[in-house]
């Protein structure tokens, strides 16, 4: 039914996907049957959607929300989507045409997305600056493995511990690429992202994770001495910061950084910080 109205829609339209901007639009009603049930929604809130293509999502969004707030960046499927939605006569659908990754969310309580890979992680990160109940989205099933690892997993990363720091994270299912037209190279998943009350991620935080994951085998304190330049932008030489880190946590500094927790993290980045404020203060 969905594939047929889709194919039916683009054809009428003139409308050639294109893989390289994202657009792979779901055509399986039983997994959009599936993401707007895990969006429990009521007719109270408000729904942001990156992505909304033709109005796949969209369109039953609005049906169970009191509004949609809907960014799309091709003008051409705007034009669509607008058409769409005015021959539907739905009015409580914003729709935001630019690119999600630039413009400014107006209020939005709940999330509910088929992102667009090839942003997925910048808005992942932007969402994290706005405060809102929860947000069910599609990735690639790549990423949300990375979204979801624990320390000690293969795919453990920094994205795993800014995830497990700043939300609860939890990958509900994963939906065949025979779920979209055209079909992506690799399968998707979704997750349910509810960000946590005080998220204490700062930038020196990322700085750190960032010098970390970037010798994710090796022990922290080594991969912190060969990495310190994404740390700190003084020009400090070899020796000072080997001093610096032997002030650390020996347990925490010796350990593997893909073993690491996110408190792990969180204590090193604090104690880093707090070395750094005071070997400021007494060099000038
Ligand atoms: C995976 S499709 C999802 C379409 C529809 N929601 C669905 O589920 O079938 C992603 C959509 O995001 C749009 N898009 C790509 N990059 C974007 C960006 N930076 N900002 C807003 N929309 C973008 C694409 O044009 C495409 O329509």
């Amino acid at each position: 039914m969905l594939a047929q109205e889709t194919s039916q829609l683009l054809k009428k339209h003139q409308i050639r996907l294109d893989r390289r901007k994202g657009q792979n639009y779901l055509t399986n009603d039983h997994i959009l049957a599936k993401i707007i049930e895990n969006a429990q929604l009521n007719d109270s809130d408000v729904v942001l959607e990156i992505g909304a293509g033709i109005g796949t999502l969209t369109l039953p969004l609005a049906e169970k929300s009191s509004k949609v707030v809907a960014f799309e960046q091709d003008k051409r499927i705007v034009r669509v989507l607008r058409e769409r939605l005015h021959e539907l006569g739905i009015s409580n659908v914003e729709v935001m045409e630019g690119d999600a990754t630039k413009m400014e969310f107006p209020y939005f309580n709940k999330v509910v997305s088929n992102l667009p890979y090839q942003i997925s992680s910048p808005i992942t990160f932007k969402l994290l600056n706005y405060n809102f109940d929860y947000a069910i989205l599609m990735y690639q099933l790549e990423f949300a493995q990375r979204m979801v690892a624990q320390p000690g997993e293969s795919n453990y990363s920094r994205l795993s511990v800014m995830m497990n720091l700043c939300t609860h994270t939890e990958l509900l299912f994963n939906v065949p690429k025979n779920a979209f037209l055209p079909p992506p190279r690799i399968s998707s998943a979704v997750i349910k992202l509810t960000p946590k009350k005080n998220p204490q991620a700062d930038k020196f935080f990322a700085n750190t994770c960032r010098a970390l994951f970037q010798h994710k085998k090796k022990k922290s304190g080594k991969a912190l001495l060969q990495s310190f330049h994404e740390i700190s932008d003084l020009n400090l030489d070899r020796t000072t910061i080997r001093d610096l880190i032997l002030k650390l946590d020996p347990e925490l500094t010796e350990e593997r950084v893909f073993k690491l927790n996110e408190k792990e993290i969180l204590t090193i980045s604090r104690e880093l910080k707090e070395l750094m404020e005071g070997y400021d203060e007494k060099n000038g």
